[in-house]
C-alpha cells in the first residue's frame, strides 16, 4: 500500500490529479472508475482546471461510476449522473457516450446492475478506480456486511449513509433507500485503486480500513489486499492511524507511480 498523507484537500486534489494525469499519459484510453460525494470534488475541480489549461483530457478515456440511487433519473439534481455532469463531464466536455452510470430508473434494477457489470467487463474492466470511504467504511454503496466478492447489484442503504447523504436532498425529500453499486469484487479487479479521504469524521473509518481486520463489516478494509493501491488522505483523516502506519506514509511531495 502506498500511503500519502497531505496537509489539506487542495494538496490532495493536486496529487490525485497528478496520478490521474499519469494514468492517462500512460494509457489515454484508460477506463476510469469514478466516485461521487464530497470527497472527490476538489480533485474534479483540479482536473477541470488542468483541462482548461490544456494539460488533461478525457477525450479517449471511458468512465464508469461506482453507483447510482435507485429511483432517481439522470435529471434529478441529487442523482450521481447529474453530479458527474455538473462537476466533471460537462466542464471537461466528455462525450456522454463514453460516460457510464447505472440507470437508477431502470424497470428491472437487478437486470440493470448485471448489464452494467457486463458493459464494464466488455471494455476490459477498470484501469484506475477512484474511491471515497463512507463513515461506516463503505466503498461505492457496498455497505457493511457486503460480500468481499460481490458484483454489481441492488443494495439497501444503511441508516448512516442515508443520514450522511440527506444534505444533498431537498428538505421534503429523503435519501433513497436503495441504490445500484459496483460490487467489492468488481472494484478489487481494478488494476489500480486510489482511495481518498479527508476530514476528522473519516479518521475512524480510515484506521479501521487500513489497520483493522479485513472484514465485510468494513468494506474498505479489502483494499489492504490490493496489490496497487494508493491511499491519499489529509492530516485530519489520518489522526486515528497508529504511529507505525504514519511512519510508513510517503513524503507528500515525493510521489511517483510504481
Ligand atoms: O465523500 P463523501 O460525501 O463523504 O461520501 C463517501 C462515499 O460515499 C458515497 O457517497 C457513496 O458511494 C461515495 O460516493 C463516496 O465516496
Amino acid at each position: 500500500m502506498d500511503l500519502i498523507i497531505v496537509r489539506n484537500t487542495e494538496r490532495m486534489a493536486r496529487i490525485g490529479a497528478d496520478l490521474i494525469q499519469r494514468q492517462l499519459a500512460t494509457k489515454p484510453d484508460s477506463v476510469l472508475g469514478l466516485a461521487t460525494g464530497a470527497t472527490p470534488l476538489n480533485l474534479y475541480r483540479e482536473m477541470v482546471a488542468r483541462h482548461r489549461r490544456g494539460r488533461l483530457t478525457l477525450e479517449r478515456a471511458i468512465t464508469f461510476n461506482l453507483d447510482e440511487y435507485l429511483g432517481l433519473g439522470p435529471e434529478h439534481p441529487a442523482s450521481y449522473a447529474s453530479y458527474m455532469r455538473r462537476h466533471l463531464f460537462g466542464p471537461m466536455g466528455l462525450d456522454p457516450a463514453r460516460a457510464h452510470l447505472p440507470n437508477g430508473t431502470a424497470a428491472a434494477p437487478e437486470a440493470e446492475a448485471k448489464c452494467y457489470e457486463a458493459r464494464l467487463q466488455a471494455v476490459g474492466g477498470i484501469d484506475l478506480q477512484l474511491l471515497g470511504i463512507g463513515l461506516n467504511g463503505h466503498i461505492g454503496f457496498n455497505e457493511p456486511g457486503s460480500a468481499l466478492d460481490s458484483r454489481a447489484r441492488v443494495v439497501c442503504l444503511s441508516a448512516t449513509t442515508r443520514a450522511a447523504n440527506q444534505r444533498y436532498f431537498p428538505l421534503d425529500e429523503s435519501t433513497p433507500t436503495h441504490a445500484i453499486t459496483l460490487g467489492i469484487g468488481t472494484i478489487m479487479e481494478a488494476r489500480r485503486l486510489l482511495l481518498l479521504a479527508s476530514g476528522s469524521a473519516k479518521a475512524a473509518a480510515v484506521s479501521d480500513a487500513l489497520e483493522g481486520p479485513i472484514t465485510p463489516e468494513v468494506p474498505a478494509s479489502v483494499v489492504q489486499r490490493h496489490p496497487r493501491v494508493t491511499v491519499l488522505i489529509d492530516a485530519e483523516a489520518a489522526t486515528a492511524l497508529s504511529p507505525i502506519m504514519r511512519r510508513q506514509a510517503r513524503e507528500p511531495d515525493a510521489i511517483a507511480v510504481s
